[in-house]
Parts: C-alpha cells; structure tokens; sequence
C-alpha cells in the first residue's frame, strides 16, 4: 500500500509496534514505530501533520489463535482501533478504510457471498471486526467519520516487483506453507480436512492478489475524498479454489513434488468461501488484474525464492 500510495505522488506515515510485521516492507514514507493504542503518540502524529485518510491494517489475524485467545484478539483489534477512531475524532480526521475480512460472515447461507448476507462470524477474529464495522456507522452518523471497510477474501500473491511479499511468523496461510515445502524448510504440507462438502473434500477459497487489494484501497479512498459517505465490499476473484488444486498450481509452478498429508479438519473454517465481488466492481470501478490463481501463486513463488527467510530481519 505504501509502495502504491507514493508511486501515486501521496506523502505516507506507517504506524506499525512491529509486533509481526517487518520495516523492511515499508519501502518508503515516513516510518513511525508504536502502538495504535497510544493515546498520546496518537495525539502526537495527528497534531503535527495534516493527515487526509487512515487506512487501518494493524491487527491480529490468526483465526485458531483468536478462538485460544479471544481477549488477545478483542483488545488489539476492536479496542485500540477505538483509540484510533477518538483521536482522528479530536483531531478533525474524517476519512478511514477498514481491512476488514470475509470471517465476518462465518459459515455462508450461499456462495457467491454477497454482503447483505447474514454476519454471523464463527470465531473472535471476525467478531472484532464485525464489531469494528458497526463502530463506523455509529460514528459516521454521529461524528461524520466517513468510511469504507473492505472484506477481503484470501490475501495472496506478492508484488511483481519481487521486493515485498508475506512473512509471518507463525505462518499459518495455505500458499506460502506450500511454498516453503518447495523450498524443503518444510516436509509436507497437511491438508486440513478432506472430507467436506465440495467436490474434491477440500475446502474452497476465494484467493485475491495483494495488488489487486491495494488497488481497491486505492478507490477506495479517492470515493471518500470525492465526498461519497463509503460502504462496505466485499474483494475477492468470484472463484473457489480448492486446497488441492492450489498444492497442485504450486506443484507446476515451482516444478517441484510438493509432499502432501491428509490432515483432520482445523477448528474454525468454512467448508466454501466465495464473494461476490459485483459491488466493488460497480461502485469502485474495481477489476482484479490477478484472476488466475496459478499467476498469483507464482508472484509468490518470485517472492519466497529469491527471500527464502523473508525479511530477515528478526536475528
Ligand atoms: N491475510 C489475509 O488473508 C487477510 C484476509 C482478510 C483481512 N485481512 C486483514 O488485513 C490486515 C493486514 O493483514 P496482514 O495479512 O497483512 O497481517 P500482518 O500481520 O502481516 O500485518 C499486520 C500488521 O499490523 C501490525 N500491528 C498489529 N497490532 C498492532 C498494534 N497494536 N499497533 C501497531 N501495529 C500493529 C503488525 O506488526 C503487522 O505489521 C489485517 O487487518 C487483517 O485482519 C487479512
Ligand atoms: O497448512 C495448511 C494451511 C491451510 N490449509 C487450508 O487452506 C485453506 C486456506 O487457509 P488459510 O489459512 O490460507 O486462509 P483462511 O481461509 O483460513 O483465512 C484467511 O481468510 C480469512 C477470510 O476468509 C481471514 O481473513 C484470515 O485472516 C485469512 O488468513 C483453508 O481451508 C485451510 O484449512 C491447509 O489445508 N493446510
């Protein structure tokens, strides 16, 4: 996002504790390391520049450590964005994005999910979030916060610079573990649960390029300085993809066997994620330039070879 927002000739902040992520990702801007629930760093950067839009990214995002931990995830997430939300308040800063997720929807009546569908989240991580959207409408009616969450679907991919991509430590997402076993830092790769409802026994996700989420950010906040009052969508490709078809995409883009084990269900996901992603495409004239899965799995694989220990930069 940063990388995008200065190519685009806008001035960046970062605020990140590095609590997961890496300075080395943020390849420009200004850079200010600490917490998004410090009232007084917050009052800090919002007084001494003149800031147009917060787009919200920090957050805990691992779904089986939420259902361990919920107050974990409640605090961080829903309560120090609360922190965030009073200081832009104070300081007269009306304009935020949301990463918001699809686990606010928990486990889908039907597929393609659209986002009048119900909300009913199945685990912590997505209720801090389903409870950080109705923040926003209460204080978009009460305070004019305008906003727009956006409800990614599976984040993948990295940029096809070959600089940045993901690294997370624990890393828990199905595309970079398959990768590291290409890489052999793993031995196999477990498939969690094959006996679901779909039609290989895996489950089936929607995989959304990180570039074509920035790009959405992007719109997202030129609706917001044209004086639109934001909304809520929905970002993902509109396909399913089963877990083993993304081992097998990865088997052929890397060239490599790719050990797999057949693993019990993990507590906490949907047999079926899709979105309709129709709203997005109307009203932010957003189109995903990533729609093969197969090409998003190969930025990542550029990513994960030339940066085998990503970052580096925790030793
Ligand atoms: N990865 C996905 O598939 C996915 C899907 C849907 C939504 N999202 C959302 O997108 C956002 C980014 O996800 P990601 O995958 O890049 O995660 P990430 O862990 O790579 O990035 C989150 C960042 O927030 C920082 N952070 C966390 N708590 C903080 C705090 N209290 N103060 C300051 N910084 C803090 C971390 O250090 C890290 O750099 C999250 O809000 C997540 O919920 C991600
Ligand atoms: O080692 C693994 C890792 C994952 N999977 C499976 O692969 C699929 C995708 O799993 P990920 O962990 O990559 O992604 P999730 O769908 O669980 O979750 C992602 O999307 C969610 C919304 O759909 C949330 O936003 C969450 O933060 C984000 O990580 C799931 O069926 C999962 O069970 C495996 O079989 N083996």
């Amino acid at each position: 996002m940063v990388k995008a927002l200065l190519d685009e000739g806008h001035s960046v902040a970062t605020l990140d504790n590095l609590s997961k992520g890496h300075h080395k990702a943020v390849l420009g801007g200004e850079f200010i390391q600490g917490d998004l629930g410090d009232p007084s760093l917050l009052k800090q950067i919002f007084s001494t520049r003149k800031i147009d839009c917060v787009m919200h990214f920090a957050a805990f995002i691992e779904v089986g450590e939420s259902v361990q931990d919920p107050l974990k995830y409640y605090v961080n997430n829903s309560g120090k964005t609360l922190e965030l939300l009073s200081s832009m308040k104070k300081h007269g800063v009306d304009k935020f994005i949301l990463s918001s997720t699809a686990a606010v929807y928990g486990e889908p009546e039907k597929t393609p999910i659209e986002e009048c569908q119900p909300q009913i989240p199945v685990n912590p991580y997505g209720r801090s979030k389903q409870f950080l959207e109705a923040v926003l409408q209460d204080c978009r009616e009460a305070y004019g916060i305008r906003s727009t969450c956006l409800r990614y679907f599976n984040a993948a991919g990295a940029d096809a610079s070959g600089l940045i991509g993901e690294d997370h430590n624990p890393e828990s997402h199905l595309i970079p573990i398959v990768l590291q076993v290409a890489l052999e830092q793993r031995k196999k790769i477990s498939i969690f649960g094959t006996d679901y409802p779909t039609p290989d026994g895996t489950c089936l996700r929607d995989y959304v390029h990180v570039t074509d989420l920035v790009q959405a950010h992007l719109l997202a906040a030129e609706q917001l300085m044209d004086g639109d009052q934001g909304g809520i969508y929905n970002l993902g490709c509109q396909q399913g993809f089963s877990v083993r078809q993304i081992i097998e995409m990865a088997r052929k883009v890397t060239g490599k066997s790719i050990p797999e084990i057949e693993s019990p269900r993990r507590p906490g996901d949907a047999a079926v994620l899709v979105a309709s992603s129709q709203m997005a495409r109307s009203e932010l004239c957003w189109s995903p330039k990533y729609e093969d899965p197969e090409e998003i799995v190969a930025t990542a694989w550029k990513w994960h070879q030339a940066h085998p220990n990503g970052y580096d930069d925790k030793v």
